[in-house]
Formats: structure tokens, C-alpha cells, sequence
């Protein structure tokens, strides 16, 4: 579903990637993990659009997407996440995930200034699905609350409810569980593996361990902006140069 060969970028004399490629398979979870500055931030953002890379290709269910521009991506089914909270707070819960699905509505933001008759239908239609959404990631019951009043894992699964409203193939995470509590994670974890199951494509940068070697179908470790390893979670635990450039610290910081 999502293709990636040899990404390239340099600021200035920092080379932040080089030559990273991977695959990641139609409902797989595929994690990017790495110490701080290991790039993972900056591949997320040349695969969505957001930079352009020095080189290299990105590939979405086989077509070369790698001139678009992140709007164009996101019409074709690749949708992501930021890493601080990018929420409508004057807004409600249902109001946030209903901007999302904008991006496939007739008539665009101007129309639903002007209050268009068509586009009131659609707004029915629209906030049905989007209740829909809120459901799936569990926090329907808040969606006529403000979004400002809710708590952090409230947000963040409204995150991912605002995201399913794109009607992703490729959803990409920053950072989904940063800054959660137990139950908190818990819960984003169960969100996005029933995200998975539908079919969704799922690509995560995330800082917990725990969460990802419990959750990832694949690992990819990358280290200094080259990838270092990729496998199993099972095989990345194992792989000795990730226990010596990485997870060897982490877990000895942990213990
Ligand atoms: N816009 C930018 N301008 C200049 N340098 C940048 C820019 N973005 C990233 N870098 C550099 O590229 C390297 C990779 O950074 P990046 O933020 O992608 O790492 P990361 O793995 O996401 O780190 P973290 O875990 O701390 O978020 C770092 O050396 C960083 O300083």
C-alpha cells in the first residue's frame, strides 16, 4: 500500500535522511522508531508532502505520488497526524471531525460559508458520519462538548477520529500515545489496531517502547538518518545493533 525508496534530505551540512526505504502491506502497523534527531520526524514529512526530499520515491498503492502536495496526498488516501495537538478547541468534538471530511465534500469551505442549501444536507449527512467515527474511537457521548474541555486522551483519539473522517488508506501517526497516561494509551493502542483490522494502513512514530513492540506488526529503527534495522518486534529486540545504538539505553533507562 505505501511505498518508500531511498528518501534523501539535508539541511544545510545535516544529511536527516539517507537512502531510507521501506513497504508496508494493506492493515499493516508498521512503527518508526529511533533515538531523538534519528530522523523519524523528518521521514514523516516527506512522505506526507510536507518536505520535498533531495531524493527519492513515495508510493501509494502503486502510484508515484512523490510530486504531490500533502493536500493532494491526503484526497488520495494518505492522512497523518501531528505531533502537538492540532485540535479545534473553539470548536465541539463533532464539529473537528466533521472539518476532517471536508477534504471529499462538493462545494468546499465556500459553499458551507454561504450556507448552500445541498451543503445543509450534506452537513446532516456529514455530522452522521462523523458521529460514526467518534463511536469507533469511543468518545461519542462527548460530541457536542467543547474540544478544549477535553482531556488529553480524549484528544488524541479525536485525533484519529478526525483523521478517519479523510477515509484514509495510509494513516500516519505522530506520536499517538506522547504524553498519555496507562489507560490512556491502552486505549489509543485498541483504537488503532481496530483501525488496522478495517483494512487501514497504519504508520507510527512513537516513543513508547512498551506500546510499540506490543502493538507494531513491523519495526523500523533508524539511527543518525539511516535505517538501522527492520523486522518483527521479536526480531528488533534481538538485533544486536539495535540493542547497542538504541533500545539498550532506553531499557536500562527504563529499569
Ligand atoms: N527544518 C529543519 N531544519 C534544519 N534541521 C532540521 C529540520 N528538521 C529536522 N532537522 C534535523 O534533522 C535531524 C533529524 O530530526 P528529526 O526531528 O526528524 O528527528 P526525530 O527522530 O523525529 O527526533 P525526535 O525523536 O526528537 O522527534 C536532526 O539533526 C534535526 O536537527
Amino acid at each position: 500500500m505505501l511505498k518508500v525508496e531511498q528518501l534523501g534530505i539535508r539541511f544545510g551540512g545535516v544529511v536527516a535522511l539517507d537512502g531510507v526505504s521501506f513497504s508496508v502491506a494493506e492493515g499493516e502497523i508498521y512503527a518508526l522508531i529511533g533515538p531523538n534527531g534519528a530522523g523519524k520526524t523528518t521521514l514523516f514529512n516527506c512522505v506526507s508532502g510536507l518536505y520535498v526530499p533531495t531524493g527519492g520515491s513515495v508510493f501509494l498503492d502503486g502510484a508515484d505520488i512523490s510530486s504531490l502536495k500533502p493536500f493532494e496526498r491526503a484526497r488520495r488516501g494518505m492522512t497523518r497526524t501531528f505531533q502537538n495537538l492540532q485540535i479545534f478547541e473553539h470548536m465541539t468534538v463533532v464539529e473537528n471531525v466533521m472539518a476532517g471530511a471536508r477534504i471529499h465534500e462538493k462545494g468546499g469551505i465556500l459553499a458551507h460559508m454561504l450556507g448552500l442549501r445541498s451543503v445543509k444536507a450534506q452537513n446532516a449527512a456529514t455530522r452522521r458520519q462523523a458521529l460514526a467515527h467518534l463511536d469507533q474511537v469511543g468518545i461519542a457521548d462527548l460530541a457536542d462538548q467543547m474540544a478544549g474541555a477535553q482531556s488529553y486522551g480524549v484528544v488524541k483519539r479525536l485525533e484519529i477520529a478526525r483523521a478517519l473522517a479523510t477515509q484514509p488508506r495510509v494513516l500516519m501517526l505522530d506520536e499517538p500515545v506522547a504524553g498519555c497516561n496507562a489507560t490512556e494509551t491502552a486505549e489509543v493502542d485498541a483504537v488503532i489496531r481496530d483501525v488496522a483490522r478495517m483494512g487501514v494502513t497504519v504508520v507510527l512514530v512513537e516513543h513508547d517502547m512498551h506500546m510499540v513492540m506490543g502493538l507494531a506488526d513491523r519495526v523500523h529503527v533508524l539511527n543518525q538518518g539511516r535505517t538501522l534495522a527492520v523486522g518483527t518486534p521479536e526480531e528488533i529486540r534481538r538485533n544486536a545493533a539495535v540493542i547497542e545504538a538504541y533500545l539498550g539505553v532506553t531499557e536500562a533507562a527504563d529499569a
